[in-house]
């Protein structure tokens, strides 16, 4: 059994997080720890940020992305608030160099408490996002869901936030699509080889938004915050809204999101810390702090 390691259970506006604190140790979460703690319903989790030493000169530390499924994921935007407010009560830092495998993210814990990541510059080329197929122009690309000549959704908008995001844009009310049905068609599209994450969105006015995602390698989830980046870039490409927008969320909590005009993406919003324990990486098994592990 390898050693155990410190994590805190948290939420980014209810996106189910755990940070595990792998600082010191060269073994990494393994898929099959991922997939116990998810199996466990206290433990049950969207993404595992799992934060390692720097690997990089001028970052703070290197963060490691699981999805629930055990597989990586390039970027989380909800995940990098939590890991944030959990480094900054350590340390009483507020504002850090992160790097991910998608790259470097700046991000700074406010005197409110709010928390903003740059999440960087999103990519719109078919080869980056990626899609199996060349489009020209992805703020919409062909792909729908339903009868030919009357489907539910269609149309998205497609966009990489180092992690891939399909939009679809619907008038109605977002609950009243069966986004647990489609999600994970279209996530597993053969238009998207590396999967996809499904967001519906209905934009409500110039500077709000209110969405709904499929996680790619985790389903349902109550707030997505690269969702939401992609999202408020692709309306304003398609010029439904301005660059500065807030969004509601599933979980009915709100997230900020300006595209700044040096292209880089910035996200705001609250971070929450639920219990902490020790955990096994290889294995998932865990107790709280004050418990012992098995
Ligand atoms: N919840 C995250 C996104 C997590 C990664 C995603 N499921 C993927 O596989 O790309 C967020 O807040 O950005």
């Amino acid at each position: 059994m390898a050693s155990t390691a410190p994590f805190a259970k948290m939420n980014g506006i209810g996106n189910e997080i755990i940070v595990a604190d792998m600082r010191g140790r060269a073994d990494r979460v393994t898929p099959a720890a991922a997939l116990a703690l998810n199996a466990d319903g206290a433990t049950k989790f969207d993404q595992i940020m799992a934060i390692h030493d720097a690997r990089t000169p001028g970052t703070a530390f290197f963060i490691d992305i699981l999805n629930s499924d055990g597989t990586g994921a390039q970027a989380c935007g909800n995940g990098m608030r939590c890991v944030v407010q959990a480094l900054a009560a350590e340390t009483g830092q507020k504002a850090f160099a992160l790097e991910t495998v998608a790259g470097i993210l700046n991000a700074e814990e406010h005197a409110d408490g709010l928390i903003s990541v740059d999440m960087g510059k999103p990519r719109f080329g078919w080869q980056d996002i990626p899609l199996a197929e060349e489009f020209r122009d992805t703020r919409m690309i062909e792909l729908q869901v339903g009868p030919i000549d009357a489907p539910e959704l269609h149309s998205p908008s497609a966009v990489s936030m180092g992690n891939p995001h399909a939009i679809f844009w619907v008038d109605r009310d977002v609950w009243s699509y069966e986004l647990d049905r489609f999600g994970p068609l279209l996530e597993n599209h053969p238009i998207f080889p590396e999967r996809a994450n499904i967001t519906i969105a209905r934009v409500t006015s110039p500077e709000t938004m209110v969405i709904r995602t499929w996680e790619r390698g985790a389903g349902l989830t109550k707030a997505c915050g690269s969702a939401a980046c992609a999202a408020v870039v692709a309306a304003a490409r398609t010029r439904r809204t301005g660059r500065s927008v807030s969004l509601v969320t599933p979980g009915g909590g709100s997230l900020h999101v300006e595209w700044r005009g040096d292209d880089h993406v910035i996200l705001t919003g609250a971070a929450e810390w639920e219990f902490s324990g020790r955990f096994d990486p290889s294995t998932g098994v865990w107790a709280r702090d004050n418990e012992s592990v098995a």
